[in-house]
């Protein structure tokens, strides 16, 4: 799809975001444990639907659940069906679900006494897990591959007769994902104690019927506030999110304003407007270990504003939907800059001029096509498989329309 830009005489704009995909698929496990939960403004992205679908059928007849694309699907799937006695499911995924490891929860539910073994490869997907009662009260996990199979174990802990105490062993990764979870299991009333090495969640089998309102989703904010930042003037306002936000990637709001953008808190919505005579940084360093879902974003924006970049905290993007450091790296280099990656930062060199007519490759990442989209603001472009951007924000081409980008 190729993108070019006309500007719009309109200078303010209104959005209303899908919800959370991450805080969707929580509470859709904790709706499965906990039927009188009752949720309103679940995502509409492929991954929350996936999930959806899965969890609406009765398990015990189930024999395979493909879930695509989605991590947090798979991850949180894993152990909810590891404990559901009679069930016995093939849990697989696309060809990419395939190549992300899931060793580490695996391990660590059969220490529970999960009964899961590999269909194809050890440590990989598809999984055959046969549910039972899980006994054991007490895991040790990694903590620097993926919050996911942290989550998903504390997902599952209230479930479980005594509870689950998951001792964290390493450097956390992701770690306000595991808050998120913290505060969605505290929000069903279900008692939580959180500190840097180990989380205790306590057994609950009931709940008083709670009403959940889904905040809308802050790594789809990220585009947005990329946008503004390579636009020359404007204000967004963006809906529907809350002060104290469940999300970790509400930092965006922090990040980007290194970039010039102000953020202002409004009852439920955000105001985004350029701050006036910034003076952009030459150079600008970040640690993204706890919101590695910006750095895409992030280092896109620097690209389209000339501002050189270095990002760290970047181990876990090789296995997320695609090798997102090779990806940034080839893509950013096809517009004439200069990118150095290790196993953990990126390093993003300064040109004066972008390269125009560039064909980007999504490599069946949402975040690759809508992290490269803003760049239409700056020079033409073309997006491969534009349609990825499912996965999270179904909307998004929508949305960059208002805007001018076509
Ligand atoms: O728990 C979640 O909802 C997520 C955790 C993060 O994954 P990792 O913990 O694997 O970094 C993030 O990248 C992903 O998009 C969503
Ligand atoms: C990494 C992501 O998702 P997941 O791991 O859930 O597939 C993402 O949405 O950027």
């Amino acid at each position: 799809m190729k993108l070019s830009y006309t500007p719009i005489k309109i200078n303010q704009f209104q959005f209303e975001i899908t919800g959370s995909k991450s805080i969707s698929n929580r509470y859709l496990i904790l709706k499965a444990l906990f039927p009188n939960l009752e949720l309103k403004g679940l995502s509409n992205s492929d991954d929350t639907q996936v999930l959806q679908k899965a969890l609406s059928k009765p398990l015990e007849e189930t024999k395979e659940i493909d879930i695509h694309h989605a991590g947090t699907a798979m991850r949180f799937l894993t152990a909810y069906l590891s404990t559901i006695p009679g069930s016995e499911i093939i849990l697989t995924g696309s060809e990419r679900m395939q190549e992300r490891p899931i060793g580490i929860l695996v391990e660590a539910l059969r220490t529970l006494g999960a009964s899961i073994e590999y269909v194809k490869i050890e440590g990989f997907p598809p999984l055959r897990i046969s549910g039972k009662s899980l006994r054991k009260d007490t895991i040790s996990i990694s903590a620097d591959v993926s919050s996911q199979y942290i989550t998903a174990l504390m997902l599952i802990a209230p479930s479980l007769k005594n509870g689950l105490t998951i001792k964290l062993e390493s450097k956390v990764t992701s770690k306000p994902y595991l808050r998120m979870t913290a505060q969605a299991l505290e929000s069903i009333g279900v008692k939580v104690d959180f500190d840097s090495h180990s989380i205790k969640v306590y057994s609950q089998t009931e709940i008083e019927p709670t009403q959940i309102a889904v905040e809308s989703d802050w790594s789809s904010v990220s585009y947005f506030y990329s946008c503004l930042a390579l636009m020359k003037t404007g204000t967004f306002e963006i809906s529907t999110f809350n002060k104290n936000s469940l999300q970790g990637d509400s930092k965006v709001a922090e990040f980007y304003k290194l970039l010039g953008i102000e953020t202002q808190f409004d009852k439920e919505s955000i105001q985004l407007s350029k701050i006036e005579d910034f003076k952009f940084p030459t150079k600008i360093e970040l640690d993204l270990n706890d919101t590695p879902d910006l750095a895409q974003t992030f280092a896109v924006t620097c690209l389209g504003l000339g501002v050189e970049c270095v990002l760290t905290g970047l181990h876990t993007l090789k296995v997320k939907e695609t090798d997102r450091l090779v990806a940034l790296k080839n893509e950013i280099e096809k517009f004439g800059a200069e990118v150095f990656i290790t196993t953990e930062s990126l390093h993003l060199k300064l040109i004066s001029k972008l390269h125009s007519e560039v064909k980007i490759k999504t490599y069946q990442d949402h975040r690759m096509a809508m992290a490269f989209a803003p760049l239409a603001l700056k020079t033409d472009l073309e997006i491969l498989n534009p349609e990825v951007v499912s996965k999270s924000f179904p909307d998004f081409w929508e949305k960059m329309n208002m805007l001018g980008i076509q």
